[in-house]
């Protein structure tokens, strides 16, 4: 099998690849602008970055199967932000309180002759309506810090969840079976 060079520096990922029995060889992340475009809607947004971040960390490893992903809350058509301080994770909360929303997770995977393939994952999620006290207890217990749209299904937020339509590793930042898919066909992982 062909070792894997993981280009993100989330430790979710390394954790959901875990899963798939992949080690990533070497862990190296893109580190490019995040910022959208003028008018770019979520879904060109989230598949531009992960083929970007994968393509950055690909020149770097020649040779080498790079995989990228990147991680998207839309309310609509709006992006939310990762959230990095309190306010914005406040925002994000009220604006996803008692309605439902798309996480949209974009792979990309090169392969070592160097050929890009992309799938994406797309996720609804509906919340239920959050109390200013909800909000406020979550916001303190800080497991929103990083976390595209203010939260992490994967702690406390699931219990405000009323359903999830889709993939719950998708919403952590790796879709598991789009991405065991990808991997078996860059012969990282066995068919
Ligand atoms: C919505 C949601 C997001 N997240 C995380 C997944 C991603 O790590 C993060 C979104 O940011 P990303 O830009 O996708 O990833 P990252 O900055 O953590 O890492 P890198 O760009 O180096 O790959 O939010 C959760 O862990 N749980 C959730 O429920």
């Amino acid at each position: 099998m062909t070792p894997l060079v993981l280009a993100s520096a989330s430790p979710r990922r390394v954790e959901l690849l875990a899963r798939l029995g992949v080690t990533p060889a070497a862990i190296d992340p893109a580190d490019i602008d995040e910022t959208p475009r003028k008018a770019e809607v979520p879904r060109p947004h989230v598949a531009r970055l992960a083929a970007e971040k994968a393509a950055a960390v690909a020149a770097r490893h020649p040779g080498k199967v790079v995989l990228a992903a990147d991680t998207l809350v839309a309310a609509g058509r709006r992006i939310l932000p990762k959230a990095d301080d309190e306010a914005t994770a406040r925002a994000c909360l009220g604006l996803l309180s008692g309605r439902r929303h798309e996480v949209l997770t974009a792979v990309t995977v090169i392969d070592a002759a160097g050929i890009a393939r992309h799938r994406l994952s797309s996720t609804t999620v509906a919340v239920a309506p959050l109390t200013p006290a909800m909000i406020e207890r979550y916001v303190d217990g800080g497991q929103w810090r990083g976390k595209a749209g203010g939260y992490a299904i994967q702690g406390a937020f699931e219990a405000h969840v009323r359903f999830l339509s889709g993939s719950f590793s998708g919403v952590m930042g790796l879709p598991l079976f789009e991405t065991r898919a990808m991997l078996v066909t860059a012969h990282v992982l066995p068919a």
